[in-house]
């Protein structure tokens, strides 16, 4: 990809976000994190439990407006902070959100052709009944379901497909955007590749822009162009799905792509953790994200980029 020649669809400026602020309890979950993704790209956020990945989700579509204490998130050039009238409206249907447990996120008590319209009815999107039916149809059909599906009730579908509904129901208003938060974490490793075949093969069709939220990188590797690693609020590397995954710089880096279990018994076997430690970010040295090699970021210090440098040669 070039990446040149691409636009950037949205783009987070040295974004700072404390939750509960000014009380006892509160947490600086985003720490001055920066990066941009192209429109069309499939953008990786990866790290553990607790370092910030759905928080920054959650930022972009405006549900922690109010938390924010500094930095810009623009999505096609404006900051959705200031978006108003007819332009926040546009915005809501034009950023989409996949959750982690279709099971949780689906009204259980809707039919599924409803669950699918919601968007449809909210956004005033169908002409009349038959359109309405015909929209869902269509919808069901491109993430691979089919109009007798229509009546049912999500109970009665497996996690797979529980997963393709919450698919069709975040495209039912033609987003140009969508936040997936671990869309396959809570699928069976044999049905994860499909619903990544799935949402690649919609993003194709639709030229849709993703943020792709894991935990590890065995699948996110797969489906993004770009990935992010983050750690306890900050961005620690960020670089093509190759860079990151087959050259990893950063230690966390490293000592991620170590915790994921081979395939295969032979090389788990084979297979040493890298164990990392956090506390050389408390060390008070100054990093910042710097370039090591093209379009390879590393969260680091002036002395460590040389180094880092130093042994790609
Ligand atoms: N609404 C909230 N109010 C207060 N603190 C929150 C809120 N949401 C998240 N946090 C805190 O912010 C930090 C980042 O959480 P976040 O959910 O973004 O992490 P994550 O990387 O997505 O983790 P997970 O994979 O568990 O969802 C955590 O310390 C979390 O406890």
């Amino acid at each position: 990809m070039m990446a040149e020649d691409k636009k950037v669809l949205v783009e987070l400026k040295n974004l700072d976000l404390t939750f509960n602020k000014g009380k006892r309890n509160a947490n600086k979950a985003i720490n001055d994190v920066s990066f941009h993704i192209y429109e069309g790209e499939t953008f990786g956020l990866v790290g553990e439990s607790g370092s910030g990945k759905t928080t920054i989700g959650r930022a972009i579509l405006k549900l922690y407006d109010k938390d924010i204490t500094g930095g810009d998130i623009l999505f096609n050039g404006t900051d959705v902070r200031n978006l108003k009238g007819q332009e926040l409206r546009d915005f809501r249907s034009q950023a989409q959100m996949i959750f982690q447990d279709p099971q949780a996120s689906l009204n259980g008590r809707l039919r599924i052709k409803d669950v699918v319209a919601e968007g449809i009815d909210v956004n005033g999107l169908a002409k009349d009944e038959a359109d309405r039916t015909r929209q869902v149809e269509e919808l069901l059909k491109l993430v691979g379901l089919n109009r007798d599906h229509l009546t049912r009730y999500p109970h009665e579908f497996s996690g797979g497909q529980r997963q393709r509904i919450g698919i069709a129901r975040a495209l039912a208003v033609k987003p140009k955007f969508i936040v997936a938060d671990e869309p396959i974490s809570a699928l069976d490793v044999s049905i994860q590749a499909q619903v990544v075949n799935l949402m690649k093969d919609i993003q194709a069709k639709e030229n849709l822009t993703y943020l792709f939220i894991a935990h590890d990188l065995s699948m996110v590797k797969y489906i993004s162009d770009r990935i992010g690693v983050m750690h306890w609020g900050k961005i620690l590397e960020i670089g093509t799905s190759d860079q990151v995954y087959n050259h990893p710089i950063h230690p966390y880096t490293k000592s991620l792509l170590s915790s994921i279990p081979a395939p295969d018994p032979i090389s788990e076997r084979g297979r040493t953790p890298i164990v990392y430690d956090p506390t050389t970010e408390l060390d008070g040295q100054e990093r910042e994200m710097r370039e090591i090699e093209p379009g390879h970021f590393v969260f680091s210090t002036e002395a460590e980029a040389a180094e880092y440098k130093n042994n790609l040669i």
